[in-house]
C-alpha cells in the first residue's frame, strides 16, 4: 500500500471522528472508524490493510498544534511519560518497602501481568529483588479466561490492592482502563487518593478525561470521571498522574484489547525501560529518550505489516477453520506462548466464540507463565494451557479443518519446534509459523523446510547491546506477536461473519460496560429508544416474551451474571425490535442463518422496507 495513501485516508478518517457532533456522547474508545466501515464484507488483504491503518492511528501525531485530542507524541504526554519514569528511577534506587504494581481488567490486566513477570527478571539479570507486581479484576483465573463481572467492583479492586502493597511504604501504582471506564481501577485509584503518604497513582487510559465514565456505580459514591478530575488536580504537584493520548476507534468498535492493548503496552513498557535504564546505564530520562523509545515501537509496526501478503494467507487459512467448525490452536514459546493464550481468551467476550475456538498452549505451561496463583489448570479444560495438554487432549483429534498455529523465535530449541510440527503435520497440512530472527541469528533449515511456504518470518536487526537489548527485543517481538494475532483471530471471525459493519454484534453482555454497549447498539441500528433497547436485550437474555417486574428492576449486575449462560442475546434483540416477532422466532430464524453477520443485515434490510 503506499504509504501517502494510507497517510491520506487516515488524516480524513481522523478530521470526521475528531468532529465534534460525530457519535456523540460516545467517548473516543467506543466510537466506530470510519477506516474500518466494511470491514465485515472485506476479504484476507482488505483486512489486513485496514487493521494496518487503524493501528498506524496508535502513532499518529496531532493534526494541529491546538488539537483537541492529546497524541501518543504530544509534548504534554511525553512530558507525563518522563515524569513517571523520573518515580519508577526512584523506586529502583530504594527498592526496600517499596513497590511498583501495574493492574486492569481483560486485556489490561493481562498486560499488566505480562509486564510486571518481565521488568521482575530485568531486575534478577541485575541481582536485584522484584519490584513488581500486578493485580487482575478475577484474579489469575482471568488471565486465561474471560472474568467480566469482577470489573464492576471497586471496593474488590480497592481490596485486592490493599492486601498486594500490604506493608509497603512506597507504591506506584498504575491503573489501566483503555476506556477510562473499570470501577475496578476506579475503585483502587480512589484508595491510592485516600493514602497519599504511600501511593502515587497513575491512570491510563485512551479518552480525554471529559470522557470517562460518568454514570453511577451500583453500591459507590465517586465515579471514574470524578476519580479522574481528582487526579488531574494532583498532577499539577506531581502526585498522581493521567496517561490519556488518543489514539482513535477501534477497527471494532469498542474492542481494546487492539489498539487499547497495544498502546499500553507501548507507554508502559517506555516509562518502565527508561526508569530501568537510568538506574543501570546511567541514561538519562528526558523527552527525546522517550521520542525515541515510542519510534522504536512505530517501526515494529511498520516491520510486522511488511508481512501484508503472509498475513492475509494465515487469517484466511484461519477463516475456513472457523467456517467449517474446526477450530485454530496457537503453539507458543516462552512470552510469546503468552501472548497466544491472552489473544485466544478475548474471542469469547468479543465475539461470542466458543472457547474451543480458538485456543492457546505454551510450552512449560504454568512453571513458564510465572502467575502469582500458580497451576490452576484443575479448574478445568479451559485452564489447560501447557503443550502437553494440547498432545494429550487435542492431537488425537485434530483434522484438515483444523489450524495450527506455531509463535516462536530463534531462542527456542529448535529439536522441540520440529517435533511438535512433525506431529501436528501428520494430522492436518494446515500448519503454519510465525516466527522472530534477528541479524546475526537465522532459522536452520530443516525448520524451514518443515513449514515450506507457510512462515511469517520476521528479521531484526538487532544492536549489539547488553542483555536489556536483548529483553527490549522481546517486547518487540511481543507486540508484533499481539498485532499478527489480533489480526487473525480477528480476522477469521469476520470471515466467519461475527462482525456486522465494524461492530462485534455477538458480543456477551457480562458487565455494565458490555451492557450499556449492547443497548447502544441496538440503538443505533434500529432507531429504537434506550427504554426498548434494553427490554428487547433483557427478553433476548432471559429468553422470555413477556418480562417479569423482578426482570425489570433487577440490577444490571443481575442481567451481566444470566448473560453468561445465554447465546447470541444481542442479534435475538435486534431481530425481535426490527421485526416485531417473538424471542422463540427471532432464535430461529437466527438458528435458520448460521451466519449471524447476514441473518442480522438480512432482517435490518427487509425492516427499512
Ligand atoms: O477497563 P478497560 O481497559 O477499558 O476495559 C477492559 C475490558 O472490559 O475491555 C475489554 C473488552 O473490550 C476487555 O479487555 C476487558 O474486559
Amino acid at each position: 500500500m503506499p504509504g501517502h495513501q494510507g497517510e491520506t485516508r487516515r488524516t480524513r478518517a481522523a478530521q470526521e471522528w475528531e468532529s465534534p457532533g460525530y457519535e456523540s456522547p460516545l467517548p473516543v474508545t467506543e466510537k466506530s472508524n470510519p477506516l474500518s466501515r466494511d470491514i465485515d464484507r472485506a476479504g484476507p488483504q482488505q483486512i489486513v490493510r485496514v487493521l494496518q491503518e487503524c493501528d498506524a492511528e496508535v502513532f499518529q501525531g496531532d493534526l494541529q498544534t491546538d488539537a483537541e485530542y492529546k497524541r501518543l507524541y504530544s509534548e504534554s504526554v511525553v512530558q507525563i511519560l518522563v515524569n513517571v519514569a523520573k518515580r519508577v528511577k526512584t523506586i529502583l534506587k530504594e527498592p526496600e518497602n517499596s513497590l511498583i504494581v501495574l493492574s486492569g481488567c481483560g486485556t489490561s490486566g493481562r498486560i499488566a501481568f505480562l509486564l510486571s513477570n518481565t521488568f521482575n527478571r530485568i531486575l534478577a539479570r541485575h541481582q536485584q529483588k522484584p519490584v513488581y507486581s500486578y493485580t487482575i479484576a478475577g484474579g489469575d483465573k482471568a488471565l486465561l479466561t474471560s472474568q467480566e463481572a469482577p470489573e464492576d467492583s471497586p471496593s474488590l479492586g480497592a481490596q485486592v490492592l490493599e492486601e498486594t502493597c500490604a506493608g509497603k511504604k512506597h507504591v506506584l501504582f498504575i491503573g489501566i482502563s483503555c476506556g477510562l471506564s473499570a470501577p475496578f481501577v476506579a475503585g483502587q485509584l480512589d484508595f491510592c487518593l485516600n493514602n497519599l503518604d504511600i501511593f502515587t497513582p497513575v491512570l491510563i487510559g485512551f479518552n480525554p478525561a471529559h470522557m470517562a465514565r460518568a454514570e453511577p456505580i451500583q453500591g459507590w459514591p465517586h465515579t471514574l470521571r470524578e476519580v479522574t478530575e481528582r487526579m488531574l488536580d494532583l498532577q499539577r504537584g506531581q502526585r498522581a498522574f493521567v496517561l490519556n493520548p488518543v489514539v482513535g476507534p477501534e477497527a471494532i468498535s469498542g474492542s481494546s484489547r487492539m489498539k487499547g492493548g497495544t498502546a499500553t503496552k507501548v507507554l508502559l513498557e517506555s516509562l518502565l525501560l527508561l526508569g530501568h535504564r537510568a538506574v543501570h546505564r546511567h541514561s538519562e530520562i528526558n523527552h527525546q529518550a522517550v521520542l525515541d523509545c515510542i519510534r522504536d515501537y512505530e517501526t515494529v509496526h511498520e516491520m510486522t505489516y511488511s508481512k501484508t501478503e503472509e498475513l492475509a494467507d494465515v487469517i484466511g487459512t484461519a477463516g475456513i477453520s472457523l467456517q467449517n467448525q474446526g477450530h485454530v490452536y496457537y503453539l507458543g514459546w516462552k512470552t510469546l506462548g503468552i501472548m497466544g493464550i491472552i489473544d485466544a481468551s478475548e474471542c469469547i467476550p468479543t465475539f461470542g466464540a466458543d472457547f474451543e475456538d480458538i485456543r492457546g498452549f505454551m510450552s512449560g505451561g504454568f512453571s513458564e507463565m510465572n502467575n502469582k496463583e500458580g497451576d490452576l489448570s484443575s479448574l478445568g479444560p479451559q485452564f489447560c494451557i501447557d503443550q502437553k495438554d494440547f498432545l494429550s487432549t487435542i492431537l488425537p483429534n485434530l483434522g484438515e479443518n483444523d489450524t495450527v498455529i506455531f509463535i516462536f523465535t530463534v531462542d527456542e530449541d529448535f529439536a522441540d519446534v520440529e517435533k511438535l510440527a512433525g506431529q501436528v503435520k501428520s494430522k492436518t497440512s494446515n500448519l503454519q509459523a510465525i516466527c522472530h530472527e534477528h541479524g546475526g541469528c537465522r532459522f536452520p533449515v530443516n525448520i524451514n523446510n518443515i513449514f515450506a511456504s507457510k512462515i511469517l518470518r520476521i528479521t531484526w536487526t538487532s544492536s549489539a547491546g547488553d542483555a536489556e537489548d536483548g529483553f527490549f527485543m522481546r517486547l518487540q517481538w511481543e507486540l508484533s506477536t499481539k498485532w499478527i494475532l489480533n489480526a487473525i483471530s480477528t480476522g477469521a471471525h469476520i470471515l466467519k461473519g461475527k462482525v456486522y459493519k465494524n461492530y462485534m454484534i455477538d458480543l456477551k453482555v457480562t458487565n455494565s460496560k458490555l451492557y450499556r454497549r449492547a443497548i447502544g447498539m441496538l440503538q443505533r441500528f434500529t432507531g429504537c429508544s434506550w427504554m426498548q433497547g434494553e427490554r428487547a436485550l433483557l427478553r433476548a437474555l432471559y429468553r422470555v416474551e413477556e418480562l417479569t417486574e423482578e426482570m425489570i428492576t433487577a440490577d444490571v449486575s443481575r442481567h451481566t451474571q444470566a448473560a453468561n449462560a445465554s447465546d447470541k442475546v444481542v442479534p435475538t434483540a435486534l431481530v425481535v425490535l426490527q421485526t416485531g416477532c417473538s424471542v422463540s422466532e427471532a432464535q430461529a430464524h437466527l438458528r435458520e442463518g448460521s451466519v449471524v453477520r447476514d441473518a442480522v443485515e438480512a432482517c435490518l434490510t427487509s425492516g427499512r422496507h
